[in-house]
């Protein structure tokens, strides 16, 4: 069983994914799971209870020893559909603020582009959702985590928030006039703080051991610059702090560089077993590995989630740091990542300033003692004035792992960086260039590396987009800011490509063919789609509104 899969020694240490004992650990979860009783493990643990869980699990003991502990998948089917239903958790809504034509769409002159942004102001709709009553009423038969506020989901299987794909899908509703609902999912975020103390990676129970890119400094920022609510500033910032101050206290490392130590940030979110929503990929994963190393594995798969790259090269190697496709040689908690650091650093400087903003000086200073302390970290570890980009950095061998990622980009994105020093935008552009990274009009893809995961070549992804182009035109140099046009205007055509010809958005896209949807990984692609749209919103009104 998985459990057996565990030394007890790792099982005392170790909390387990949550304490519900259908939904993150046991026997029933095992069983389900490895029966493949669904395409997707994802459906499983999505389903809500007909009962409640203590029932649920006596029928379970039953049910095995009818079966002598060896039920067939016809059986474990029989069994989820007498016990667990699907939906019934969510409901549809239209938010009092939308409004299918606002005021940004007067702006763009263009024809095309504005029957794009037009479409896709039209899509939200389509994704809003609010929780139905019975999931407050009875929250242990359900995996979905109770909030009050309508939100806006990513599409598809993804039926639940996220946290960084919010990031845009504010920004997104910002853009649209949606200045409401964009507060409401903010509030339902300070819920989960003021509940658990961070943010986890989404809004179900098998997520809660586990966050993702923290991001939610910078949404509110840019919710309180478009609104200047303050007053909701002034009721929230402390919850601002508790989360950051989760990661200060979860996710601090220490680096060795040129013989000092210096404290950064990485992904190593620590619970037993497999990842719940992919329990049978994981287990799979494990499997060749003695008792003694599995733990280990499951952790590392654990902290690609949480990085929102699951899964991908840029975590996948061996002892020498060589990247390879074998999802078991994961080593994510050895990588020192540029992109986590970067927006911890800009999670920090906003909420500096946002503390200004309520005249907390002393907080404020606080925080941005640790924002230089992190930006000159980040520039020791990471930068390369060689090959001019920044470069994750291998904790175990002491290297930096010089591959090309978008998130190489990221200090340019938040500003971590000397901003004084217009050289470096150029130098990029150069490292760009030179890594042929601008021959692509589907979109920069993650890596150059061809693996079958998703998190890799040739898959573009909308966040990715982001960081490049907007990374780009913030670094000041003239060069960068013209590539960052040039790759944001491509962006949208192949966006309006896909659109036209299938209708839907997508989560990620193929960067050597312009519009088509990217594939790869542990799921089928998912159209929707809420980053994919906030970034395009994004892009349009930057580089085609007067
Ligand atoms: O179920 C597998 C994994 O699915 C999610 O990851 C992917 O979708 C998320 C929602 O769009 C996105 O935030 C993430 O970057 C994608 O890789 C989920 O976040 C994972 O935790 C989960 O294991």
């Amino acid at each position: 069983s998985s459990l057996s899969s565990l030394s007890s020694q790792q099982q005392k240490q170790l909390p387990p994914t949550c304490d519900s004992k259908i939904y993150c650990q046991g026997n029933l979860l095992h069983t389900v799971q490895m029966a493949e009783v669904f395409p997707d493990s994802k459906s499983f643990v999505d389903m809500h209870m007909k009962m409640d869980p203590e029932e649920i699990l006596k029928d379970f003991d039953v049910f095995m020893d009818e079966h002598k502990g060896e039920p067939s998948k016809d059986d474990v089917k029989k069994f989820v559909t007498d016990h667990f239903d699907s939906g019934n958790e969510l409901s549809e809504w239209t938010p009092n603020d939308y409004n299918p034509e606002p005021e940004f769409l007067k702006d763009i002159n263009d024809t095309d582009m504005h029957k794009f942004a037009k479409d896709l102001v039209g899509v939200w709709p389509k994704l809003t959702r609010i929780m139905k009553p019975e999931v407050r009423e009875h929250p242990e038969r359900y995996s979905i985590l109770p909030v009050t506020e309508g939100f806006i989901i990513p599409g598809g299987r993804f039926k639940e928030t996220y946290y960084w794909d919010t990031y845009w899908i504010i920004k997104g509703l910002l853009i649209s006039g949606m200045h409401e609902t964009a507060r409401g999912m903010l509030d339902n975020f300070v819920t989960l703080i003021k509940e658990y103390g961070f943010i986890p990676n989404g809004f179900r129970k098998y997520y809660l051991k586990r966050s993702q890119p923290p991001l939610f400094t910078p949404m509110v920022k840019s919710y309180i610059d478009a609104t200047e609510d303050v007053a909701w500033l002034k009721d929230n910032i402390q919850y601002l702090d508790a989360e950051l101050q989760y990661w200060v206290d979860n996710k601090m490392v220490s680096v060795k560089k040129n013989k000092m130590t210096l404290k950064m940030f990485n992904y190593k979110p620590e619970s037993l077993g497999p990842r719940p929503e992919s329990y049978r990929e994981d287990y799979l994963t494990v499997d060749h590995f003695p008792e003694s190393e599995k733990q280990r594995v499951y952790t590392d798969l654990k902290g690609g989630a949480e990085s929102g790259w699951d899964y991908t090269t840029r975590w996948i190697f061996d002892a020498e740091g060589t990247p390879n496709s074998n999802l078991s040689d994961i080593h994510t908690s050895r990588s020192i990542p540029v992109d986590l650091n970067s927006f911890l650093y800009r999670a920090f400087s906003d909420l500096s300033k946002m503390y200004l903003k309520t005249h907390q000086l002393d907080k404020s200073k606080k925080w941005l003692e640790r924002a230089i302390k992190l930006k000159t970290a980040i520039s020791l570890v990471f930068w390369n004035s060689d090959d001019g980009i920044w470069y994750d950095f291998d904790n175990v061998l002491g290297i930096q792992r010089k591959y090309f990622w978008p998130s190489n980009l990221a200090p340019l994105w938040t500003g971590a960086f000397n901003t004084l020093n217009k050289n470096i935008g150029d130098k990029v552009v150069d490292y760009l260039e030179k890594n042929k990274v601008f021959q692509y009009c589907g979109g920069t893809p993650a890596s150059l590396i061809r693996s079958g995961e998703q998190w890799d070549f040739p898959n573009a992804w909308p966040p990715l987009q982001a960081i490049m182009v907007q990374g780009l035109q913030k670094s000041g140099s003239e060069k960068a800011k013209k590539k960052a046009e040039e790759l944001a205007t491509a962006w949208l055509h192949a966006n309006i490509v896909g659109f036209t010809e299938t209708g839907e958005m997508f989560e990620k896209y193929d960067a050597e063919v312009p519009g088509q949807y990217g594939g790869g990984g542990e799921y089928t692609v998912q159209s929707g789609f809420g980053w994919t749209n906030g970034v395009a919103l994004e892009f349009i009104k930057e580089y085609y509104t007067h």
